[in-house]
C-alpha cells in the first residue's frame, strides 16, 4: 500500500459554539488517505460532507480525536506548514480583483517563498508546470474574473497544485459545471493523483461520475454512519443505495444508477429488446409506468418493432385492437390516453 498522507485517529467532528448546544455531526472516524488515491466523499444533503472537510484541512477544530497529516498533528502545525503539505479548493468564488490567471496561480507558491514573496526561477517554473498539468497555458494572461467557470475552476486547480501540496482537498470541484466539463475537471484529478502522486479528496454530488472515477469512496450516510470502499464494493454491499435512499427513488444495482418513480404507476409489460427498450423503459417510466417483462401479464402491453434506427410501438390496451406509433412521444400519449378511459 502506497504511503498515508493524512489520517484520522477516533476523529469527531461539529460544532461546539460558547453560546447554545452542541452538534455533533459524526463520531470516531478513522479514516486514511494515501499517495496517488483519489477519493470521492459522497453523502446526502446536510450529512456533514463540508464539516468532515473543514475539520481535514484545519480550518474548523475538531470536538475530538486527531488529523494526522504527513504524520503530524494538524492542531500542532502553523499555517505555512499545513500549506506546504495541503491545498484546498473552495467553491465559493473567490474575490480576485484585477488578478490575472498567471499571478494567481504564483499566489500557490506563497509557502515556499521567503518573506519577501518573490519568485524564483524555480517557482516560476512549477507554475509554469501547474499551468500546463491543468491545460491553462493558454489563460495565463487572462483577468481570472473574466474566466468563464470551467476555465476558472481549472485555473484554481493550478494554484492547488503549484502550492506542491501531498494532499489536494476539493469541495465540489464539479457544481456549477456542464457534463463536459465535470467529466473533465474529474479525468483532471485522477491523472494529477497518477501522474504526479498527489493524494485527491474531493467532496461531491455527482454519484455517477464518483462510482466511475474515485479509487475510493468515503460514503457518509445519515447519522454520521460512514462506509469506506471501492465503489463498486459499496454498490455490491447496498451502502451505496441504503445511504442515498429515498422515496420514489431506487438504485439499480445493474445499472449503476438511480430511476425515479413517478408515485402513482401502472404495469405496463414491454416486449423488445436492446438500446430502443432501454429508451422505450425511460419514456414509459417518466409517463407513470411501472414496466414488466413481456412475458408478465399487464393491463397495458407495448410492443417493439421496426429497428434501431426506425422503431416502432404496438400499444394494446386492455386487449383492445393494438395502435401503433411512430415515436416514444406517441407512445406515452396513448398511454396516458388509456390510463384517462379505464
Ligand atoms: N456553523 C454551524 N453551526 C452549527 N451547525 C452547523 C454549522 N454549519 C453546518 N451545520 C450543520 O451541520 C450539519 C452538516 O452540515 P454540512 O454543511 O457539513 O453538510 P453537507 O453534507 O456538506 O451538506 P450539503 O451537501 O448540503 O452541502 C448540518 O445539519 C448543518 O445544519
Amino acid at each position: 500500500m502506497s504511503t498515508t498522507v493524512l489520517a484520522t485517529e477516533a476523529l469527531n467532528i461539529g460544532y461546539a459554539p460558547r453560546h447554545g448546544q452542541r452538534r455533533v455531526v459524526a463520531n470516531d472516524l478513522n479514516l486514511t488517505l494515501h499517495a496517488g488515491e483519489v477519493v470521492c466523499l459522497l453523502g446526502p444533503n446536510g450529512v456533514g460532507k463540508s464539516t468532515l472537510l473543514r475539520t481535514l484541512v484545519g480550518m474548523q477544530p475538531p470536538l475530538g480525536g486527531r488529523v494526522l497529516l504527513d504524520g503530524a498533528d494538524i492542531a500542532a502545525l502553523s499555517p505555512r506548514e499545513i500549506a506546504r503539505r495541503l491545498s484546498v479548493v473552495l467553491t465559493e468564488r473567490v474575490e480576485v480583483g484585477q488578478l490575472t490567471a498567471y499571478a494567481l496561480v504564483a499566489l500557490g507558491r506563497h509557502p515556499h517563498t521567503d518573506w519577501t514573496g518573490r519568485l524564483t526561477p524555480h517557482d516560476e517554473d512549477v507554475v509554469r508546470r501547474a499551468l500546463e498539468a491543468v491545460d491553462a497555458v493558454n489563460l495565463a494572461a487572462r483577468l481570472v474574473y473574466e474566466l468563464s467557470d470551467g476555465e476558472r475552476q481549472r485555473v484554481m486547480v493550478a494554484r492547488a497544485l503549484a502550492q506542491e501540496p501531498l494532499v489536494m482537498a476539493l469541495d465540489e470541484p464539479t457544481a456549477f459545471l456542464d457534463l463536459p466539463r465535470r467529466v473533465e475537471m474529474m479525468r483532471l484529478l485522477r491523472r494529477l493523483a497518477r501522474e504526479m502522486n498527489r493524494a485527491i479528496l474531493l467532496s461531491t454530488h455527482d454519484l455517477d461520475l464518483a462510482l466511475r472515477t474515485a479509487d475510493t469512496l468515503w460514503l457518509l450516510a445519515p447519522g454520521g454512519v460512514m462506509h469506506v470502499g471501492a465503489p463498486e464494493d459499496l454498490v455490491l454491499n447496498g451502502a451505496f443505495e441504503a445511504t442515498f435512499a429515498s422515496e420514489g427513488m431506487t438504485f439499480d444495482r445493474r445499472e449503476g444508477h438511480f430511476r425515479i418513480h413517478p408515485p402513482a404507476y401502472r404495469r405496463v409489460a414491454l416486449e423488445g429488446n436492446g438500446i430502443v427498450r432501454a429508451w422505450t423503459v425511460r419514456a414509459l417510466e417518466r409517463a407513470g409506468c411501472l414496466v414488466v417483462g413481456g412475458d408478465e401479464s399487464a393491463p397495458l402491453r407495448v410492443v417493439i418493432g421496426g429497428d434501431d434506427r426506425r422503431p416502432c410501438w404496438d400499444v394494446h390496451a386492455n386487449g383492445a385492437e393494438p395502435q401503433r406509433a411512430g415515436s416514444l412521444r406517441e407512445v406515452a400519449a396513448l398511454v396516458q390516453q388509456s390510463q384517462a378511459h379505464r
